[in-house]
């Protein structure tokens, strides 16, 4: 029998969790304060900002939804984002990426402060991941969302081998580095990789993040898989679907993540998350 997993009702237990953590700071007088800053009127970007604030909202996180004109400049743009640094009820940064062109991405995000990066995506968070050094920090929020749906499946990781289909900066590479921190053997592969069969079909857990859809088939995948599906594409009559070839892999795997319902809620669940761990992890961070 093969396994769904349901990042919808995965979600949900974590956002209960987060909802009663957000109480017991509350109690000591703290409100988790999330910024997300969208930088134009992309209607994709919209509507992902505002299930975020809906959901933080929902939670008792305090959500900043910060919208500027596609045409302001990147001097206006880095003042915003250090105005949120040194704003002490501001736990979290977050700018929804893509940026309009003309805004320089890279600048942005490493102009916030590491200790507020909720995204993870500062050099020096995604320095600390790739080293797997201890202590507290943020890291990407879809990949240790996928973590949490691995381990609600209750399978050792250890030793075994995962394959990433993507090398983005969002997924695919921090997703590589978990799994790795997670002591399994990984492989990354993405556009120029050749043969893409030869490695996919030995993957124990394959996690494909690529944005083309339904690129891996039933011939694709190994028997007994674990498969998560990061896609978010569209299909001939405009529905929601993946990267994988859900129905058609379904029989063969031991576990499958749907689109949608699989990753998408459990981003946003661990966005919220983090953002509370943020506000927990303030006075060693330094940012009270
Ligand atoms: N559910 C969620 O929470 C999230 C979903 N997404 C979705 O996941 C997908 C990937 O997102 P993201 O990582 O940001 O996308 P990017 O476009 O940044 O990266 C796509 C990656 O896939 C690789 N790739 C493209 N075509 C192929 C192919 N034919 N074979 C193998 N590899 C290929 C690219 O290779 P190369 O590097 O060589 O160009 C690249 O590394 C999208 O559908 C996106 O919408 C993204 C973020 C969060
Ligand atoms: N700075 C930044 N951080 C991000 O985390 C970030 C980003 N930029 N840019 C875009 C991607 C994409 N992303 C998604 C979040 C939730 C769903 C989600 O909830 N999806 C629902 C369905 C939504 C629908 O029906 O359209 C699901 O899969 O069930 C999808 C995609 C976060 N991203």
């Amino acid at each position: 029998m093969t396994t769904i997993i349901d990042g919808k009702q995965l979600a949900k237990a974590l956002n209960a969790q987060t909802k009663t953590r957000v109480a017991a700071l509350a109690a000591q007088g703290k409100v988790p304060g999330l910024a997300v800053i969208i930088v134009g009127t992309d209607p994709a970007s919209e509507l992902y900002v505002r299930s975020k604030h809906r959901k933080a909202g929902q939670l008792g996180i305090n959500s900043i939804v910060r919208q500027l004109p596609a045409t302001i400049s990147q001097a206006d743009l880095l003042a915003v984002v250090r105005a949120y640094n040194v704003d002490p009820t501001i736990h979290g940064i977050l700018v929804q990426s893509p940026l309009p062109n003309g805004l320089d991405e890279t600048a942005v995000i490493n102009a916030i402060d590491p200790g507020k990066d909720v995204d993870g995506f500062h050099p020096v968070n995604v320095g600390r991941l790739f080293k797997n050094l201890p202590g507290h920090y943020p890291v990407s929020c879809t990949p240790r969302g996928i973590m949490t749906m691995l381990e609600s499946l209750q399978t050792p990781l250890r030793g075994k081998h995962a394959v990433v289909v993507g090398r983005s900066n969002i997924v695919g590479r921090p997703m590589a580095a978990m799994l790795l921190n997670a002591d399994m053997s990984v492989t990354i592969t993405h556009k120029y990789g050749s043969n893409l069969r030869a490695l996919t079909t030995t993957a124990d857990v394959l996690v494909v993040a690529t944005g083309v859809t339904h690129l891996i088939k039933e011939a694709d995948v190994k028997p007994g898989a674990i498969v998560i599906d990061v896609g978010m594409d569209r299909d001939a009559d405009g529905k929601l679907t993946g990267d994988v070839d859900f129905d058609a892999v379904f029989d063969k795997v031991h576990a499958i993540s749907p689109v949608p319902g699989g990753v998408g809620p459990m981003t946003i669940a661990t966005l919220m998350r983090q953002t509370v761990d943020l506000c927990e992890w303030s006075d060693e961070l330094g940012n009270e």
